[in-house]
């Protein structure tokens, strides 16, 4: 089953619907974002969800101390580093799981990744879209069948763009072992919708009636 991650919670009752509708892992964003949550406030949330919920810290380019810092007081279970985080910054978070996050047009520069792979510092791969000067959260997507094409040593999780209306498409193209979804489930930045959620979940997992 495909696993799911619900990015840019940003209130308790998001969090709790994601989780409801079977959601595994829900995303904070302490990068600056139309979705960024203080640290009191996901500390809140966090502490109310139950435990086999994977709780990421969404950080670009932060200092080493602070990410450790804002993980530990909020009780993440896991980092996503969405920017330009070498493998030896990566390998400072051995407690956590490691997402690290890749942009992309329309092919994998697996020269870029392969040093992370090899030197096992990063756990997961996340695979988002490439627009200049944006640094997640686009609501854009790449060619999903270049991910299928690979065979990948670490488990790959596509993001970008994803919505009700298109992850069924992604993950059979794709075949990631994970999909990730801010933009594409939001009433507004910042705001889940039920809805979107439910259907996004659904059709991820193929479970739709
Ligand atoms: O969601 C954000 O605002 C964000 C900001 C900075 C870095 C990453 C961010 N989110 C990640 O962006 C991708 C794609 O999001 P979308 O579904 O296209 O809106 C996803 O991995 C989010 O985790």
């Amino acid at each position: 089953m495909v696993w799911i991650k619900i990015c840019g919670i940003t209130n308790l009752a998001d969090a709790e619907t994601a989780t409801a509708f079977g959601a595994n892992a829900l995303g904070f964003v302490f990068a600056p974002s139309k979705r960024k949550v203080e640290p009191d406030t996901a500390r809140q949330i966090i502490k109310a969800l139950p435990p086999e919920v994977e709780k990421i810290g969404v950080f670009v380019n932060e200092e080493v101390a602070r990410v450790k810092e804002i993980a530990n007081y909020c009780g993440l279970t896991g980092l996503q580093l969405h920017g330009e985080e070498s493998p030896d910054y990566c390998s400072y978070f051995r407690n956590y799981d490691v997402i690290k996050a890749f942009r992309v047009s329309n092919y994998i520069d697996w020269q870029s990744i392969k040093p992370y792979v090899v030197n096992q510092c990063i756990n997961k791969i996340l695979l988002d879209t490439y627009v200049p000067q944006q640094l997640g959260g686009t609501g854009k997507t790449f060619p999903w069948e270049i991910v299928g094409e690979q065979e990948w040593e670490v488990p790959v999780i596509i993001a970008g763009g994803l919505n009700a209306g298109n992850a069924a498409l992604a993950v059979r193209l794709g075949k990631p072992f994970g999909v990730d979804v801010a933009s594409g489930v939001e009433k507004e930045p910042g705001k889940k919708d039920p809805v979107k959620l439910k259907a996004f979940i659904e059709k991820a997992r193929g479970l739709e009636k």
